[in-house]
């Protein structure tokens, strides 16, 4: 666990064993013994799909699971199998057992199915700035269990933080003619709507238009809103977006949102008020919640932290009114290690993680927070060992399965509808994801 950057949290933790239903059934005792650790088994959970990353794999190997790891692991390729999506890629490989050369934990070897992640697509995942491209093919339609429509904001050569960068931008007209083709077919019945990086004021109306008329076709529709206009450089705050959208998410697109995931300039240009305090802090989450979201997450900040300089701050608050009429409120700071560079991107990871784990912990910002935080966590730490020569580069699929719970089998048939940006197809190398 320390070695992943992962705490034990006392009040839930998962344990998944993976095997045949018989071999599942035959494990009768309700403790699961993991060499010091035992775990009280209390939801059973089926595995859909499986993921297996050396890096994730206990060390040492415990000696009392039962059967014993190096028998359980060929019996879940046929599960892998089952799953649509990844069965093109399992179907002609030969599981194998090897051994780790470095400790000696058992593996199972998918040739086809690393091939998978070695296809640019998938690695661009590395680059925490593709994001949208790995949401959907990876982390959230196989993975964690979504369907999820894409639509590409943007189309541009690289992050707007390099000196150039050339592309296209979608316009309201073209955003129009895509939401036609669902309405048309009926298919615009959507559980969540995410939406990132855009910078044409009229795409985002049309983009508030839409998610109204979304919301009368599914009133428990989420809007997840990502405020994507700029960041702090060198202690001064600065717009990757023109500064004309600023009055629009201000004051149509934010009054439309659930959940909203600023960071700290962000947070404080849309409530119009500085944060030096965490007092102020807080008072400018009340000025967002009084725009509309109940839930505010400021994704980074640069409020000191009492463990030091270190540490960078994110801060959470829920406020909502029950159906009683009790009002509802919590917050909750986060300290997170900081890792020492400069990544892009990390946002739309954050957000993208928080609604999947909101999803999950409706009723615990504080879990969905640290469940986030700390996959965030795990892939910026491993994405910098990769840049530093440190660590192979394929990460990726345990990297986001292997802290999290074991329980996304009942997340089938939610449609979750990404309005994103797409972002450099070229280079792969984790290096340009990394600005020192
Ligand atoms: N240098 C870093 N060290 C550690 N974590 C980071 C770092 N940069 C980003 N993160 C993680 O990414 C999350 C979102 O980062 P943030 O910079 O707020 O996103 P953005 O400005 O892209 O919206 C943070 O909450 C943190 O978990
Ligand atoms: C083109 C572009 N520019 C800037 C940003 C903002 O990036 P960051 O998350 O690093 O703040 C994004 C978000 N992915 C983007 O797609």
């Amino acid at each position: 666990m320390n070695a992943n950057i992962l705490q034990l949290n006392v009040d839930e933790t998962e344990a998944i064993l993976l095997g045949s239903r018989q071999c599942r059934l035959s494990y009768d005792s309700d403790l699961l013994n993991l060499s010091s650790l035992s775990l009280g088994l209390t939801k059973p959970a089926c595995n859909l799909g499986a993921w297996f990353d050396p890096q994730l794999s206990p060390h040492p190997v415990p000696d009392r699971l039962s059967p014993p790891l190096p028998h359980c692991l060929p019996l879940t390729v046929p599960y892998l199998r089952r799953s649509r999506n990844l069965r093109p890629y399992i179907r002609h490989c030969s599981p194998q057992l090897f051994k780790c050369p470095s400790c000696q934990s058992p593996q199972l070897h998918l040739p086809q199915l690393m091939q998978l992640l070695q296809n640019p697509t998938v690695r661009t995942f590395t680059h925490t700035k593709h994001f949208w491209d790995c949401f959907d093919l990876l982390c959230v339609r196989q993975v964690l269990g979504f369907e999820v429509d894409t639509v590409n904001s943007v189309q541009f050569s690289n992050h707007t933080g390099y000196d150039h960068w050339t592309g296209q931008v979608m316009t309201a007209n073209e955003l129009h003619t895509l939401y036609d083709g669902l309405k048309l077919n009926g298919v615009n019945r959507y559980d969540y709507v995410l939406t990132g990086y855009t910078r044409d004021a009229s795409f985002l109306e049309m983009v508030v238009d839409i998610i109204r008329e979304l919301k009368c076709q599914n009133p428990n529709l989420v809007y997840v809103c990502d405020p994507v206009m700029g960041d702090q450089r060198n202690g001064d705050g600065y717009m990757y977006v023109p500064e004309h959208l600023l009055p629009v998410y201000k004051e149509k697109v934010v009054p439309v949102a659930d959940i909203i995931t600023p960071n700290q300039y962000e947070a404080e240009i849309l409530a119009g008020k500085k944060m030096n305090t965490e007092k102020e802090a807080l008072e400018v989450m009340d000025l967002l919640h009084a725009m509309g979201p109940e839930t505010v997450v400021i994704t980074s900040s640069d409020l000191p932290s009492s463990l030091g300089k270190d540490y960078l701050i994110a801060l959470g608050s829920l406020r909502k009114i029950k159906a009683d009429g009790t009002l509802v409120k919590e917050r909750i700071r986060m300290e997170i290690p900081k890792v020492d560079a400069v990544f892009v991107g990390t946002g739309d990871l954050f957000t993208a993680m928080l609604l999947a784990w909101t999803h999950t912990h409706p009723n615990n910002l504080k879990m969905a927070c640290e469940k986030t935080a700390s996959a965030l966590q795990h892939i910026v730490r491993r994405t910098i060992n990769h840049a530093r020569g440190k660590e192979p580069g394929m990460w990726v699929g345990g990297g986001m399965l292997g802290w999290g719970g074991g329980t996304w089998d009942g997340w089938g048939g939610l449609h979750c509808w990404v309005v994103g940006c797409r972002v450099g197809w070229g280079g792969c190398s984790a290096e340009g994801s990394v600005r020192h």
